[in-house]
C-alpha cells in the first residue's frame, strides 16, 4: 500500500529496491551487489521513514566515511527539503557516533576532557614507552600499536593477534604485553584516548541494558552502510541494542576489503543468527555499468575459491569491451594516462568524467606528477589527512595544550617549533607545567609559571587562544597567527604557501563547532583529505585519484584502473595467506565495478612474477601464478601492448685514427692584417 508521497520516494525503484525500502520488519539486512542502488535505497529509505512521520533526530545513518555521510545527508536533505545542518539526519561513523554520546554524556561515560590520539600521536606515546628507537621482541613501536588495535577491533588476545599479523616471527607475547600494559597506564596518566577507546568504552557501558535502554530511545532505526566491513568490536555496539531499536543494514560481501583492519564479512552472513528475526533482502541488477564490465568483474570473482554466488546483471545492456593496456614503466603508464584524458578534454569531455583508481598513496605518485605537470585539475581521495598533516598538527598542537594542559604530545610538539628549543628543553618545561598542576595551580597559571625563560608571545597567544575558545574558528585563527612566523621558516622550502592555504581550511572548517575538542575529535574521526579542500580551484570539474580503499560509492564515466600488474594483484605481502590474497581479490572488484561505460585497467611489465604457497584449511597448496589476471580470457577484454617509441641509443665515439683527436687551430683569422 503506498502511503501519501510514497510515490516520489519510490519513483525509479525496481521492485527489490521498493520491497527494500517499504519492509515491515523490525531488523533488515539489504544484500546487493556492487552498483545495484546501495546508497540509492539507503536514500529511498530514510525519506520513506520521515514521510512516515519518523522525526529526523530520531534517524541515524551510519558510515564508512565523511564524505559518504555528507553524500546521505545531503541527498535526504534535497529531496524533501529539510534544511539547516541542525535539522538532517544524522550521517556519521561508528567512530564519530560513538564519541558523540561519550562527549556529550560525561556523567553516563565517565570521560571528561580527555584528548583523542591519531595514528602517528599513539605510535609516539608507544616510542615514548619503548625507548626511542628501540624494539621489542623485533617489533617497532608502531607495530605494536597496530597489533593492538587489531586485537581490540577483532576481540582476540593479544597472542593472537601478534601470531596473526606476524606468523613468520617468533615472538614472546609476554614481553610484548608488558609493553602494551605500560603503554595504557602512560595512556591514562595523560589522559589519551585512541580510536579503539572510543568503542571499548561505547560498548562497555553499553552492557548495562539500563544504559542499552536509553541509547536505543534515541533512535528509531539505525541504518548501517558498508556492513560487510563492520569489526567485531563495531558489533558490540550494534548488539545490544538490537532490542531497543530498529537495525537497516546495507552490504556486500564481496566487497569487503578491511579485513587487514578486523573487518568480519562473515558477520552478514550470520547476520540472521545474530539478530533473530532479522529479513534478508536482495538487490542483484547493476544500474552502473554495461554488461562487459560486468562480465570481466563476475569473472574475478568466479576465481576465487571462496564461491560468492555473484553474477551483477547490466541493466543499461552492452556497451563496450573493458581494455587491458600494459605499459613498461610506471612512467609510461601515468604519461598514457594523462594523454587519454586530455584527449577526451580535446573532444569536450570535462575532466569530471574520470576516476583514476590506484593501489595506494604511493603507487598514485607517478600519476599524480603527470597531472600537475598537463595542469590537470584533480583531487586525491586517500592522500593527507588535513589534520595529520605536518603543518595542521603544528596550529592544533597549540589548541591542545588548551583544551588539554597534560596533553604532552601536542607540548613536545609546540615547544620544538620555537628556536633553540630541543626535546630536552621542551621535556623539562613540561615537567614543569605537570609540576604546577600539580601545586594546584590552573592552566594558566601553570603556563606562566613554566613558559617563563621562552618568547613571551607564546604565553600570550596561548592565554589568548584559551579566551577564544568558546568559538573555536577565532581559537584556530589566533593559534595560526601566533605560528605564522615560525612556521613560515620551518617550511619555508617546503610548499608554505599551499601549507597556509590549508590553515585557512581548518579555521573555515573549526566555525561553529562547539569546543576544540570536540572540532578536533570530528576531523581526526572522520577525516577529510588535504586535497578535497581544494577542490574550489577546479569549480567542482576535475579528475578523482582515488586509492580503492578510498573509493566505496564512488562512480565514475571512465575509470581507469592503474598498476594491476603482477605482483600487485595480489600483492606480494599477501600470499601466503589465502584470506588476505582474497581480500586482495575484492579490492580489485571493488576497483573494477567503478566504471559506467569505459573500463580501462593498466598495468606494466616490471614485475617479477609470483607464484605462491598458500595455506588453506586443507592444508597447503601451490598456486602456479597468483596473479589475478594471468589467467584472463581473451575474450573479456581488448588488449593493447604499448611499447614506447624509443629514440636509438647514443651511439659510440668514432674511435681513434676514425679522424681521432688532433690539434684545432684556436687562432682568430686576420684577414686583410695578415
Ligand atoms: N532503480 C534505479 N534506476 C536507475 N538508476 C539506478 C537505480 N538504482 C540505482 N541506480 C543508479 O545506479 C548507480 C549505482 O547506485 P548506488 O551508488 O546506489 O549503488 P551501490 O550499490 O551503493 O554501489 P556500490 O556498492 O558499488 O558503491 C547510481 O548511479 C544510481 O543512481
Amino acid at each position: 500500500m503506498a502511503e501519501a508521497g510514497a510515490d516520489t520516494v519510490l519513483e525509479g525503484l525496481n521492485a527489490a529496491q521498493r520491497e527494500a525500502v517499504l519492509t515491515g520488519s523490525s531488523h533488515n539486512l539489504v544484500l546487493a551487489g556492487a552498483g545495484t542502488g546501495k546508497t540509492t535505497t539507503i536514500v529511498a529509505r530514510l525519506r520513506h521513514q520521515l514521510r512516515q512521520g519518523v522525526s529526523p533526530e530520531r534517524l541515524l545513518a551510519i558510515t564508512f566515511t565523511r564524505r559518504a555521510a555528507a553524500e546521505i545527508r545531503s541527498r535526504v536533505q534535497a529531496e524533501i527539503g529539510v534544511g539547516g545542518a541542525q535539522e538532517g539526519v544524522a550521517a556519521m561513523t561508528f567512530h564519530g557516533w560513538a564519541m558523540r554520546h561519550v562527549r556529550n554524556n560525561p556523567d553516563v561515560f565517565g570521560y571528561e576532557g580527555w584528548s583523542v590520539l591519531d595514528a602517528e600521536d599513539q605510535a609516539q606515546v608507544m616510542r615514548g614507552v619503548v625507548g626511542r628507537g628501540k624494539r621489542v621482541e623485533g617489533l617497532k613501536a608502531d607495530q605494536i600499536v597496530d597489533v593492538l588495535s587489531f586485537a581490540r577491533n577483532t576481540r582476540i588476545t593479544l597472542a593472537e593477534a601478534i601470531r596473526v599479523k606476524h606468523p613468520d616471527q617468533t615472538i614472546d607475547a609476554k614481553a610484548v604485553g608488558a609493553i602494551v600494559r605500560a603503554f595504557e597506564e602512560r595512556k591514562r596518566e595523560r589522559q589519551y584516548l585512541n580510536y579503539d577507546d572510543i568503542l571499548m568504552i561505547f560498548a562497555e557501558r553499553l552492557k548495562d541494558p539500563a544504559v542499552a535502554a536509553w541509547v536505543g530511545s534515541h533512535y528509531e532505526e539505525i541504518l548501517v552502510d558498508e556492513m560487510q566491513d563492520t569489526n567485531p568490536l563495531q558489533w558490540l555496539l550494534i548488539d545490544p541494542l538490537v532490542p531497543h531499536t530498529r537495525f537497516y543494514c546495507v552490504g556486500d560481501d564481496a566487497q569487503s576489503i578491511y579485513g587487514f583492519r578486523g573487518a568480519d564479512f562473515a558477520s552478514i552472513h550470520s547476520f540472521r543468527d545474530r539478530v533473530p528475526g532479522a529479513r534478508v533482502l536482495k538487490l542483484e541488477d547493476n544500474y552502473r555499468s554495461t554488461q562487459e564490465i560486468l562480465d570481466l568483474s563476475n569473472w574475478l570473482l568466479d576465481q576465487s575459491p571462496l564461491g560468492y554466488d555473484k553474477h551483477l546483471r547490466a541493466v543499461r545492456g552492452s556497451g563496450a569491451k573493458p581494455e587491458l593496456h600494459s605499459f613498461e614503466t610506471p612512467q609510461d603508464e601515468a604519461g598514457w594516462i594523462a594523454a587519454e584524458m586530455m584527449r577526451a578534454r580535446d573532444d569536450g569531455q570535462p575532466w569530471a568524467t574520470h576516476l583514476i583508481l590506484v593501489r595506494s598513496n604511493y603507487s598514485g605518485r607517478a600519476i599524480e606528477a603527470r597531472l600537475v605537470e598537463n595542469d590537470i585539475p584533480y583531487v586525491f581521495y586517500g592522500g593527507v589527512k588535513l589534520l595529520e598533516s605536518a603543518h595542521v598538527r603544528d596550529v592544533l598542537s597549540a589548541l591542545r595544550v588548551v583544551s588539554n594542559p597534560d596533553d604532552e604530545i601536542a607540548w613536545m610538539r609546540l615547544l620544538t617549533l620555537l628556536p633553540r628549543v630541543g626535546d630536552r628543553t621542551a621535556a623539562r618545561v613540561f615537567d614543569d607545567v605537570l609540576d604546577a598542576r600539580g601545586a594546584g595551580l590552573s592552566a594558566r597559571e601553570a603556563r606562566e609559571r613554566a613558559l617563563k625563560g621562552l618568547p613571551g608571545w607564546l604565553a600570550a597567544g596561548l592565554d589568548a587562544i584559551e579566551e577564544a575558545s568558546a568559538r573555536v574558528d577565532d581559537a584556530v585563527g589566533r593559534a595560526a597567527s601566533m605560528l605564522t612566523p615560525v612556521l613560515a621558516h620551518k617550511y619555508r622550502n617546503d610548499n608554505w604557501d599551499a601549507r597556509s592555504r590549508d590553515l585557512s581550511h581548518v579555521e573555515r572548517l573549526a566555525a561553529s563547532r562547539p569546543s576544540i575538542s570536540a572540532f578536533i575529535e570530528e576531523y581526526l574521526l572522520s577525516p577529510v583529505f588535504t586535497s578535497e579542500l581544494s577542490q574550489d580551484r577546479s569549480d567542482g570539474d576535475h579528475v578523482i585519484v582515488s586509492t580503492v580503499h578510498s573509493a566505496k560509492g564512488l562512480e565514475r564515466d571512465w575509470a581507469f584502473c592503474a598498476g594491476v600488474s603482477a605482483g600487485a594483484y595480489p600483492s606480494a605481502r599477501s600470499l601466503g595467506d589465502v584470506d588476505s590474497i582474497e581480500e586482495e581479490r575484492r579490492v580489485l572488484y571493488v576497483a573494477l565495478t567503478r566504471a559506467r561505460d569505459r573500463l580501462i585497467v593498466t598495468r606494466t611489465f616490471a614485475h617479477t612474477p609470483v607464484r605462491a604457497w598458500v595455506s588453506t584449511s586443507a592444508g597447503l597448496g601451490f598456486v602456479e601464478d597468483a596473479y589475478f589476471l594471468g589467467a584472463l580470457p581473451e575474450a573479456l577484454v581488448r588488449e593493447e601492448v604499448h611499447t614506447a617509441a624509443r629514440l636509438p641509443k647514443p651511439v659510440s665515439p668514432p674511435g681513434a685514427g676514425v679522424g681521432g683527436p688532433r690539434e684545432i687551430d684556436l687562432g682568430v683569422d686576420l684577414g686583410d692584417l695578415e
